[in-house]
Parts: C-alpha cells; sequence; structure tokens
C-alpha cells in the first residue's frame, strides 16, 4: 500500500517541532514526512532583535536543519512555497511541486503596514537574518558615513522604532546597550544619537502588567530611548516619517533608520492559495486544521486561536506555535493510525520580554519578575526552545549561559 505523504511547509519553531515530534511518533514504514523551508538552516526568530542590533553575531540565530531532523525519516526540501492547491493537494515551489495526502502550514507571518503609506518602501521589518542583518549594517553605515562627512548630517544619528510592542521593546532593549558601543567604535558623540520610539496605542507593551511596563519605560528612558505614546505614524518617507497625535498635530521626525515593528500578519500563501483568513491568518479548527480541509494543519504565526477568556485572539507567539507543532504531530499520527485527534488548549507558562543583556520583566507561573532575575528567566525560555527541538546537543553548541 501507498505510504501517505506529509509535507510540512517551514522549520521555524512550529514546523521543526511537528517534524521532530512526527519522526518519533511514527515509524518510516508508515509515512513519508517532507520538510521544505526557504533556506537549509531554522533561524529562532524570537532572537532577531539581538541580530538587529548586532548584540548577537547572525551565525548564533542560527542552526542547520539536517542536524535536529532524523534524516532517514524525514526528507528536508529546500525551496520555497508560492501556492498551495488544495483541490490537487499540491504545493507549487518555486522551483517544481509536491504533492501530499496530508499538509501542516507553518510558514510564519510577514510585517503588517497597514496600508501606511511608505513603510514598506523606507522602514525596515526585523522579520529574518538577511532583514537583521541589513538592520545592523544600514546602523554601522549611518555611525561611520557621519563621521566621515564634512557637513555632519545628525538625523543620521536618530533610529525611530514604530511600535512599543514585545519586538519594539525588545530591539530597543538591545540598543540601549549597542548604541554605547558604536559610539566608541566610530568616535560619535553619544548626545547626537537619539532613540525615538513612536506607539499609536495610549500605552507601551500593551497587555502587560502596568508596573511591569512603568519599570521597561524608566529602564529604556535611562539608556536615551524618548517615547512618543498615543502617536501615530502617518507616513513614512525617505527622510523619516510622519506623525500625528490628533488631528491637527502632524510633525515630521527626521531619522536615518526607521523601523517598523508594530504589526504581524499571516504569510501570503495563506491568501494567495484562496483560504479564508484574517489579516491573513486561518480561524484554525480545536484540532488546528483550516476549516473545511480536514487533511490540512495551519499552526504559528499563520494561524488564529481565539482566547475564549477575553474573546481575542492570542498573540502568536514561539510558545503557541511549538505547543500547536506537538499537537498536530499527535494529531496526524492519530489521523494515520485511525485515533481520535487531540484538541487544542494553550498552557501559558508566561511571558519575559528583554529589555538588553540583564534586564528584563515578565510574569512567569503567574509570578511578575524584573531585572537580572528576569533576564536569566529570559535565557532560559531561549535554551527551554533549543532543548525541545534539538535536545541538549543543541543548547551546548547555541545556548545561552550567562549565570546571575
Ligand atoms: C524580534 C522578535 C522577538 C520575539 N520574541 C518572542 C518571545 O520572546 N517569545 C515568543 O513566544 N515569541 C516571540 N516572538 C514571536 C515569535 O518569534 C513568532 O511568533 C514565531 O517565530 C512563530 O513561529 P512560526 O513557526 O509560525 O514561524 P517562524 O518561526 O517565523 O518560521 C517560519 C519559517 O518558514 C520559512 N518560510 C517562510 N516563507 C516560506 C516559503 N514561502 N517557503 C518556504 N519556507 C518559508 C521561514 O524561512 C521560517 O523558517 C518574537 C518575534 C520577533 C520578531
Amino acid at each position: 500500500m501507498k505510504k501517505p505523504k506529509i509535507v510540512i511547509l517551514g522549520a521555524g519553531y512550529g514546523g521543526l517541532m511537528t517534524a521532530t515530534r512526527l519522526q518519533k511518533q511514527i515509524g518510516a514504514n508508515d509515512a513519508e514526512i517532507i520538510l521544505v523551508n526557504k533556506n537549509d538552516y531554522h533561524y529562532e526568530t524570537t532572537w532577531l532583535h539581538e541580530a538587529s542590533a548586532g548584540t548577537l553575531h547572525h551565525d548564533r540565530v542560527r542552526y542547520d536543519i539536517s542536524k535536529v531532523i532524523d534524516n532517514g525519516k524525514v526528507e528536508f526540501v529546500k525551496g520555497t512555497a508560492v501556492e498551495i492547491k488544495t483541490d490537487e493537494k499540491k504545493v507549487l515551489l518555486e522551483k517544481g511541486e509536491l504533492e501530499y495526502d496530508y499538509l501542516v502550514v507553518a510558514l510564519g507571518g510577514e510585517s503588517e503596514t497597514f496600508g501606511i503609506k511608505g513603510l514598506k518602501e523606507y522602514a525596515f521589518s526585523i522579520s529574518n537574518i538577511n532583514s537583521a542583518r541589513q538592520i545592523r549594517e544600514h546602523i554601522e553605515y549611518q555611525f561611520a558615513t557621519y563621521n566621515t562627512e564634512e557637513v555632519k548630517d545628525d538625523t543620521r544619528l536618530s533610529i525611530v522604532v514604530g511600535g512599543a510592542g514585545f519586538t519594539g521593546i525588545e530591539f530597543l532593549g538591545e540598543l540601549g546597550n549597542r548604541i554605547p558601543e558604536l559610539c566608541k567604535e566610530y568616535d560619535v558623540p553619544f548626545e547626537k544619537v537619539k532613540i525615538v520610539c513612536v506607539e499609536a496605542a495610549p500605552m507601551v507593551l500593551p497587555g502587560f502588567d502596568p508596573e511591569l511596563v512603568e519599570y521597561a519605560v524608566a529602564h529604556l528612558e535611562k539608556k536615551g530611548v524618548q517615547f512618543r505614546i498615543g502617536t501615530a505614524i502617518k507616513e513614512g518617507t525617505p527622510d523619516g516619517i510622519i506623525v500625528a497625535k490628533g488631528e491637527d498635530d502632524v510633525e515630521e521626525i527626521k531619522a536615518g533608520t526607521v523601523i517598523w515593528a508594530a504589526g504581524i500578519r499571516g504569510n501570503a500563501i495563506i491568501e494567495k492559495s484562496g483560504f479564508e483568513a484574517m489579516r491573513g491568518r486561518i480561524k484554525v479548527d480545536e484540532n488546528l486544521r483550516a476549516p473545511g480541509h480536514d487533511n490540512i494543519f495551519v499552526i504559528g504565526d499563520s494561524s488564529l486561536v481565539i482566547n475564549e477568556e477575553i474573546n481575542r485572539p492570542y498573540p502568536p507567539t514561539a510558545q503557541i506555535a511549538m505547543q500547536q507543532g506537538e499537537l498536530v504531530a499527535k494529531n496526524i499520527a492519530a489521523l494515520i493510525q485511525n485515533k481520535e485527534l487531540g484538541s487544542f488548549t494553550f498552557d501559558n507558562k508566561g511571558t519575559v520580554c528583554s529589555l538588553g543583556e540583564d534586564d528584563a520583566i515578565g510574569v512567569v507561573f503567574g509570578k511578575k519578575v524584573v531585572g537580572k532575575k528576569a533576564s536569566f528567566m529570559k535565557k532560559m525560555v531561549d535554551n527551554r526552545a533549543l532543548l525541545m527541538i534539538g535536545g541538549a546537543s543543541l543548547v551546548a553548541k547555541k545556548g545561552k549561559f550567562n549565570v546571575l
């Protein structure tokens, strides 16, 4: 009998978790497992703010996919998916195509600019290894150029971060450490550098405990970050951004670097392939399947799961993507073995937001933590993701070990 073919698209947190769990749960004779990813490496998306600021080398953030999969059970295909043809049970790749019996869509998310003019053209986004390298190198270029130009343009040294959510704040924390280093490396006076965080919502880190938010803001302000809260970015321009506080209160902030970190939507393939989606994310059923498609599971940033307690979607996180990956592996094994499928319940173990190398805020198992202790916990969370996907040897190679 023909073996069922399982195709997993994306080797991020969700996809790799699915593949590494499936390889343990299914025998090589029971199914063919194919993992497709753009690159032959996995990157830790949750560490990209460090690579972007230049506080962590980009090679520390990635590892070879072949090192964590059982190559006897999972076939890796380096390729870019462009469309899913659900009626033909096929995935079109940039080069070639793949048929599937079961499909796992784990392609992550994309930056959402909410149609704000000029942001796609002029702002950077922290999306993958290459965009992180581009941001780091762009900032360094601005510092180096400032020093060599005869007529100094101070706005080169201005960095605007759009969004005071998780990504924006973690990036600002790293910048707080990196800027003094850059000033020293490029002989630039620290007082010439301006870091501005613009947030349309009335608060920093919406949804976080207010006491922790106050701690984070005070910490970042001490490092030179200026917050413009309740202020919306109206436009990105070649010279910076246009912001507005009210209808008439319009202002230009000139900046050599603008990073947009305020929105995420599902992978473009979702809408291109005709799935019903909200901001490119598919509202999955309790078994994590796309409605109307019993053989297609969707996980991670391309999926949407409602938190019934507040009737709003859970924010897309690595934590939820990995838990979804674990369940999808079980559910596919169950389908193949004619067993009952499991339902998804998010087990929120807490959230820690880093504020640079040795500071952070968070709520872990219901308890508030700040400072070095929180920073230590953040590193443990990072190590746990490595452990769950690649075991102790991956932690030994890539883990973060700075102690309290
Ligand atoms: C700076 C930053 C900090 C964050 N910090 C945290 C945190 O502390 N805690 C937390 O829980 N979450 C955090 N997040 C969110 C978290 O990183 C995401 O929710 C998580 O990565 C989603 O996992 P995923 O498996 O859906 O996608 P990803 O991990 O992004 O993986 C998607 C994979 O699909 C591949 N891919 C994409 N398109 C294609 C294609 N067309 N063809 C083939 N392959 C493709 C990509 O190369 C990638 O390997 C952070 C995000 C950022 C940007």
